[in-house]
C-alpha cells in the first residue's frame, strides 16, 4: 500500500509526439493540487504553455533529458517543491506528475525517486505511466532503444492516436508489445479507466534499474526564433516541405507561432511527417510576439541545418537559429 505521509509520483513517458502533454492536460483536469515537472530536450521550452492550467507548481527542465544532461536537476527540483510543500499550511499540491521528454530513457529518472534516500522518504513512485502513438509506435520501437525501455519499465502503456489508425498499424503494435512487454496491462487514451491510472495503486515490489553510466543520444535539436509573421498558407508549406524531404531524421517539430491572420498565438505541432492545424493557445506565459519553433532530430542534422537556412534564414533576424 502507498505510504499516506509520502507525495504520489506519476512518470509520464513516451516518445515524441506519443501524447504525455494530452494527457497530462485530462489528468489535471481532475483538479487535484498537482505539482508538475516538464521536462524537454528542446532548448526553446513550449510544453508549459499547452498546459490549460497554469495556475499549478510548474517547473521546466528543458535543454536535454532527464535521463542524461539535465539528470542532475531533478532531486534538487523535488527537494526545494518538498520543502514549500512542507513549510506551506495550506499544502500547495497532493501529488507530483513528471513528464519526461520524449527521447529519455526512464531509468535515470527512477533511479534518482528510488535511489537517492532523502527523496525515497518523501515521494513514493506510484505509476510509470509510457503512450505509445499507434501509427508510428512499431517503427520506433524497432529503431530507438529509448522507445523500448520506456515501455520495459512503464507500469502501464497507453495506446494514443487510435482515431487516426488502422487495423494493420493495430496489429504491427500489439505484436511488439507481446514481446517487449507482455504482462503490461494496456489502455487506449480514450478509455474512461485511464483516468483513473492515478488513483490506482502502483506495483508493491519495484524493479531497481541497474547502475550504469547514463545513456547518450544520437538526437539533436535546432530552436529558431521567427520575428517575421507570415500567413499560414506559407508556413505551412515551408514546414510541410521539410517532413517532406526528411522523413527519416527529422522526428518532431513544435512551436508557438504567430501568424498573418490571427492575433493569439497559435501551437503547431508535428510528429513523423503528419503536419497538424495550427490550434490557439489558450494560455500563454508571455506574449512577446515571436514565433518560436524546435525542431527534433535524429542524428547530424546537417542536410536538415542547410534547408532550414534555405527557407528560414531570408525572415530570420541574424544568429536566431541554433544547434543544440
Ligand atoms: N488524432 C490524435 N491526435 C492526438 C492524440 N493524442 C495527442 N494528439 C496530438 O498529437 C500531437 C502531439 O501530442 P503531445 O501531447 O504534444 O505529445 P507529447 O508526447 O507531449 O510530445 P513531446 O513532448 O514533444 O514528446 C498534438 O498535436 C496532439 O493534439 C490522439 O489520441 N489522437
Amino acid at each position: 500500500m502507498p505510504d499516506p505521509d509520502k507525495i504520489p509520483v506519476f512518470v509520464l513517458t513516451g516518445f515524441l509526439g506519443s501524447g504525455k502533454t494530452t494527457l497530462l492536460n485530462r489528468f489535471l483536469a481532475d483538479g487535484v493540487k498537482t505539482a508538475v515537472v516538464i521536462n524537454e530536450f528542446g532548448e526553446i521550452p513550449v510544453d508549459q504553455d499547452l498546459l490549460a492550467n497554469q495556475n499549478l507548481p510548474l517547473t521546466v527542465l528543458s535543454g536535454g533529458c532527464l535521463c542524461c544532461k539535465v539528470k542532475g536537476a531533478l532531486a534538487p527540483t523535488l527537494k526545494n517543491l518538498w520543502m514549500t510543500w512542507e513549510q506551506a499550511a495550506s499544502k500547495p499540491f497532493a501529488r507530483m506528475i513528471i513528464e519526461a521528454s520524449g527521447i529519455a530513457s526512464p531509468e535515470p529518472i527512477l533511479d534518482t525517486l528510488l535511489r537517492e534516500r532523502w527523496l525515497a522518504g518523501r515521494y513514493h513512485l506510484q505509476n510509470v505511466i509510457t503512450t505509445l502513438a499507434i501509427p508510428s509506435a512499431a517503427a520506433q520501437l524497432d529503431s530507438f532503444a529509448e522507445a523500448r525501455a520506456q515501455v520495459a519499465w512503464a507500469d502501464t502503456l497507453l495506446l494514443t492516436h487510435a482515431d487516426v489508425s488502422n487495423a494493420d498499424q493495430q496489429t504491427a503494435l500489439a505484436t511488439r508489445l507481446q514481446v517487449l512487454a507482455p504482462a503490461t496491462p494496456r489502455l487506449t487514451a480514450e478509455d474512461f479507466h485511464a483516468l483513473s491510472l492515478l488513483t490506482k495503486a502502483g506495483p508493491s515490489l519495484r524493479r531497481l534499474p541497474p547502475a550504469g553510466p547514463l545513456p547518450v543520444h544520437n538526437f539533436r535539436s535546432i530552436s529558431l526564433h521567427l520575428e517575421q509573421i507570415l500567413p499560414w498558407q506559407h508556413l505551412q508549406t515551408l514546414l510541410q516541405q521539410l517532413l517532406n524531404r526528411h522523413p527519416q531524421d527529422l522526428l518532431r517539430i513544435k512551436g508557438v507561432i504567430y501568424l498573418a491572420e490571427q492575433t493569439e498565438p497559435m501551437v503547431i505541432q508535428a510528429a513523423g511527417t503528419r503536419l497538424y492545424p495550427p490550434t490557439p493557445l489558450t494560455a500563454r506565459t508571455s506574449d512577446d510576439r515571436r514565433s518560436r519553433l524546435i525542431f527534433i532530430v535524429n542524428g547530424e542534422p546537417t542536410a536538415l541545418a542547410t534547408d532550414l537556412n534555405k527557407a528560414f534564414v531570408p525572415l530570420l533576424s541574424r544568429n536566431a537559429i541554433k544547434l543544440h
